[in-house]
C-alpha cells in the first residue's frame, strides 16, 4: 500500500489527486497539507507539513510556489520523494529544489498529462525539421483563477523547441511595449485567461505562406492527477535521490 500526502488538497487538483487515491485499492492517503487545516474525513490536513509526524511513502505537491519552502524542509528531513507539480517557481526556488534532490527524489512537471508530453516531443521534432524557417508562437488558455503566467506548460513548450531549434531562441512574454517587427530568434508566448478552460496550448510555427499548429486540449483535470499519480508511484519505487520527469515514466 502506497502512503501519500497531498500538498494542497483542499484545491481543485488536490481534490481531484484524493478522489482518484480513494478509487486506487492500492493507495492510502496519509495526510494532506493546506492553508486551512480543515479536516476532512478521510485524512487529517496541516497548514505545517513538520506537524505531520506519521509515516508516508511520497508527497505529491499541487499548491502554490509559496508552500515550496516549508515542503521541501518537510521532505528532506524525512527523506519524502517529492512530486511536484505546482508551477510559477522563482529562478531561485528551482535551484533550491534542484539541491534537495541531491537527498530526494524529485520528480517534476509543469504538465502531467501523458498528451502534453507526446505534444513536447512533436514540437521538438517540428523545431528539427522546420530548422529557421518558421517563427515560433505559443498560446496558452486557463481558466481565471489561475495565478501563474505563462503557464509551466508553455514553459516546456518553449523549452522543447528552444532545445531543437538551430538558434539561441529568448523568449518574449509581451508585445505591447516594443515597436519594432518580431525578431528572428523570439519564441513569443501569450497567455489567455477566462472561465473554466482547464488548459490549452498551442504551438503555431508561421512560415511564408504556410502556418502548422500543433495543439493540446485537457477537458478535464483527471488527465493531470492520473499522471500524478502514476508519477508517485514510479517515484516512491525509485528511492535513488535525483531530478525526474515524464520522460523517465514515459518512453519519450
Ligand atoms: N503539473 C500539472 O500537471 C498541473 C499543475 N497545476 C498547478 O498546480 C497548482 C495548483 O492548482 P489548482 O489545484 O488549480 O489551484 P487551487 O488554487 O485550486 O489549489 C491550490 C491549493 O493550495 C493551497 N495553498 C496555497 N498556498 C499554500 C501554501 N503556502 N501552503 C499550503 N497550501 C497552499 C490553496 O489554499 P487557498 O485556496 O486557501 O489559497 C489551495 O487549497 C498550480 O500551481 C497549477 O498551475 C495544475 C494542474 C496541472
Ligand atoms: O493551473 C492550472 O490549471 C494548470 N497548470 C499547469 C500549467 O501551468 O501549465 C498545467 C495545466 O495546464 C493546468
Amino acid at each position: 500500500m502506497l502512503k501519500m500526502i497531498i500538498s494542497g488538497c483542499n484545491g481543485a487538483m488536490g481534490r481531484t489527486v484524493a478522489r482518484l487515491a480513494a478509487a486506487d485499492a492500492g493507495i492510502e492517503v496519509v495526510a494532506g497539507f493546506d492553508l486551512s487545516a480543515v479536516k476532512t474525513d478521510s485524512f487529517p490536513v496541516y497548514a505545517d507539513p513538520m506537524e505531520f509526524g506519521g509515516q508516508a511513502d511520497v508527497a505529491v505537491d499541487f499548491s502554490n510556489p509559496s508552500a515550496l519552502e516549508g515542503l521541501l524542509r518537510y521532505c528532506a528531513a524525512k527523506k519524502r520523494p517529492l512530486v511536484l507539480c505546482t508551477t510559477g517557481h522563482s529562478a531561485e526556488q528551482l535551484s533550491a529544489i534542484r539541491e534537495v534532490s541531491v537527498k530526494i527524489p524529485v520528480f517534476r512537471s509543469g504538465n502531467m498529462s501523458v498528451g502534453i508530453n507526446l505534444t513536447a516531443d512533436l514540437v521538438r521534432r517540428a523545431c528539427a525539421f522546420l530548422g529557421d524557417g518558421f517563427d515560433v508562437e505559443i498560446v496558452e488558455r486557463h481558466h481565471r483563477r489561475k495565478v501563474d503566467a505563462p503557464s509551466g506548460t508553455a514553459l516546456m513548450l518553449a523549452d522543447a523547441a528552444k532545445s531543437a531549434l538551430p538558434y539561441d531562441a529568448g523568449y518574449v512574454f509581451e508585445r505591447q511595449s516594443v515597436r519594432q517587427p518580431r525578431g528572428k530568434t523570439e519564441i513569443g508566448i501569450s497567455s489567455v485567461r477566462g472561465g473554466t478552460i482547464v488548459g490549452e496550448h498551442e504551438v503555431i510555427f508561421a512560415g511564408l505562406d504556410e502556418v502548422i499548429e500543433i495543439k493540446h486540449t485537457a477537458y478535464s483535470r483527471d488527465v493531470f492527477a492520473v499522471g500524478a499519480v502514476r508519477a508517485a508511484k514510479f517515484l516512491a519505487a525509485v528511492k535513488k535521490p535525483g531530478m525526474y520527469d515524464m520522460s523517465d515514466l514515459l518512453n519519450f
